[in-house]
């Protein structure tokens, strides 16, 4: 997509927000390259600590030049469009020097100041879209605040009450799959397997069957969305025999979809579902749990795949992977930031689907 294909202010880069992630993992770099690639198309505005970001500019390659400007002076004085020479830094100062590889508590509250600052500078319209790099869970409650992902942090902070994690690979995992694009939704998210069962309810999956349909319309400019639904148990419960959630929820959830004219069908048992011939006839896969799902489509798709939070007031992309520590750690250029680059593409994407949407 190029900057004139943009249809906000055709001719201006359109401004997306890139939160930096973990500092000692590969977000900074992975964050700087893709904004570096994408310049002429796209204006990332890093999220970040501007000193630490132009250190590790400074060292990924010479000719990046950084604008490090104030929160301050964008609340004050807006965003200002500089040319594509340059990558715009919104400082967000850490508290302690980063040892990349090694965590480091310290930090853990300027993470989420930077995904504090992306959600108001897309609130007052500085940004199109955020795009999150990874950030390192267990530091956050380290730092002493409850944490369990983007996901529900975003949630939090929008007053959303649901959402939904959708993973979607990039086009064609293989010539079987003629072009579909593999997509994969949790009805769950970050929670110990073992409280799976008792977070699904018959309400909450209409709901999200429900958020699933509607922004695969809205901002993926599908017509009409087919959803596969996963059951939870092995053999999708094998008529009740290994569990009754399928027969208590999920059918019944899938039932009233239906009724309100989404294309939902199943469930099916996720062993076997995730096959071409089920798959090419699919918008979306809903799995029950995180590790049903997002295994399947990291291993047709990592390192290309988008993160995408569903049912947000905003548009919230992020990449398929995570920290990648042990990378961080041997040092800079081990670290492939394509998905970063697909998640930017696919965060313009949705931006631009959502403008012709409110048409
Ligand atoms: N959106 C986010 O903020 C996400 C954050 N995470 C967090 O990341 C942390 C570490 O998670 P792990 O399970 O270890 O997964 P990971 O994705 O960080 O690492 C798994 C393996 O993939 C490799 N890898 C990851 N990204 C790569 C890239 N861009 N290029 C080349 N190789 C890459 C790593 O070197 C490692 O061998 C956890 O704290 C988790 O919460 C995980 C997923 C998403
Ligand atoms: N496995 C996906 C993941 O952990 C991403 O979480 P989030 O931080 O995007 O909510």
């Amino acid at each position: 997509m190029s900057a004139t294909s943009f249809k906000r202010r055709p001719g201006v880069r359109p401004a997306i927000a890139v939160t930096v992630g973990e500092p000692a993992g590969i977000g900074p770099e992975i964050s700087l390259r893709a904004a570096w690639a994408r310049r002429h198309e796209v204006n990332c505005v890093l999220l970040g600590d501007a000193a630490f970001l132009a250190m590790t500019a400074a060292d990924i390659d010479p000719a990046i030049r950084i604008s490090s400007l104030s929160l301050m002076a964008v609340r004050n004085g807006g965003l200002p469009h500089f040319g594509a020479d340059r990558i715009s830094v919104i400082d967000v100062p850490l508290s302690a020097h980063v040892v990349p590889g090694q965590l480091n508590k310290e930090n853990g509250r300027a993470v989420l100041a930077t995904l504090d600052a992306a959600i108001e500078g897309v609130r007052a319209g500085w940004f199109e879209a955020v795009v999150t790099a990874p950030l390192q869970k267990s530091t956050i409650n380290d730092a002493g605040v409850k944490f369990s992902g983007h996901t529900e942090y975003f949630a939090d902070q929008t007053a959303t009450s649901q959402v939904v994690m959708m993973l979607a690979g990039p086009q064609a995992l293989s010539g079987e799959l003629s072009g579909k694009q593999l997509r994969v939704a949790l009805a769950t998210t970050h929670l110990p397997l073992k409280d799976v069962a008792a977070a699904l309810s018959q309400d909450g999956l209409a709901r999200i069957l429900d958020i699933i349909d509607a922004d695969l319309r809205a901002k993926f400019g599908l017509t009409a969305p087919r959803i596969l639904v996963c059951g939870l148990n092995p053999h999708a419960g094998e008529g009740g025999y290994l569990g009754r959630e399928e027969i208590e929820l999920i059918t019944p959830a899938i039932a009233a979809a239906q009724a309100r004219g989404i294309d939902a069908r199943g469930p099916y048992p996720a062993d076997t579902l995730f096959q071409p011939k089920y798959l090419q006839d699919a918008d979306c896969v809903l799995a029950m749990y995180h590790d049903q799902g997002l295994p399947v489509l990291k291993y047709a798709t990592f390192g290309n795949g988008v993160n995408i939070t569903l049912g947000l007031p905003l548009i919230r992309t992020s990449v398929d992977h995570g920290t990648a520590l042990d990378l961080a750690a041997q040092g800079l250029g081990r670290a492939d930031c394509g998905s970063m680059e697909q998640a930017i593409s696919a965060a313009l994407a949705m931006a631009n689907n959502s403008l012709d949407n409110k048409k």
